[in-house]
């Protein structure tokens, strides 16, 4: 049966799986003319459905898509004029195109972030194909705050487990064991 929601155009009707031997490809934004093009040398890694306001989702999703790269894997080689960041004051800098809004990557500048070394990027802006799968989905109660009524939650959560995509009210456990372990090792609880 079709779902009365679209989780995300790119899952909707079932995921694609990624390819091994991929090494990335060319994230292109929205405009007819000019486009800002950005290049990743790198498969994606930890790619997820994520349902917080600040990711960029195209319209009628109630879920972004995105995953990580190394950062010096990530080249703006076209209109990096074009770029310009959405909200200075949070972790994630996400770098838009103030043309089309696509968020093109999302920079973490803190070198004391767990993720400090990885860009957030949005596969579906390159026509290339191979980059790694959705594997979970992410801040999944968020999407009440974007305005998704708390009535279709149990829908959204049973479509999320269909799609093979296990839904988490925070990041997946093993992302949120890798960053406690990093702020435990930060603050000497943990010896490295
Ligand atoms: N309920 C909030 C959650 C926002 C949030 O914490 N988002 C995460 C995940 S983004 C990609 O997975 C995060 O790390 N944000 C840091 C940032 O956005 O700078 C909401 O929905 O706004
Ligand atoms: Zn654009
Ligand atoms: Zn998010």
């Amino acid at each position: 049966m079709a779902s009365a929601f679209s989780i995300h155009p790119s899952v909707d009707n079932g995921i694609q799986a990624g390819a091994d031997d991929f090494a990335g490809g060319t994230l292109v934004c929205r405009c007819a003319q000019d486009p800002v093009r950005v290049k990743i040398d790198s498969q994606s890694a930890y790619n997820h459905a994520c349902g917080c306001t600040k990711c960029w989702k195209p319209k009628g999703a109630l879920f972004s898509v995105v995953a990580v790269v190394p950062r010096d894997k990530l080249t703006v080689t076209d209109h990096a004029e074009k770029l310009a960041v959405v909200d200075p004051k949070a972790t994630i800098q996400r770098h838009a195109c103030t043309k089309c809004g696509v968020h093109m990557y999302g920079r973490i500048e803190n070198t004391g972030h767990p993720l400090y070394g990885f860009d957030f990027i949005h596969t579906e802006l390159s026509s290339d194909s191979g980059w790694s799968a959705p594997q979970f989905a992410a801040f999944v109660s968020s999407i009440i705050e974007s305005g998704a009524d708390p009535a279709i939650m149990g829908a959204v959560r049973a479509r999320l487990k269909a799609l093979g995509l296990e839904p988490y009210d925070c990041l997946s456990p093993p992302l949120m064991d890798a960053i406690a372990t990093h702020t435990a090792k930060a603050s000497g609880v943990l010896k490295s």
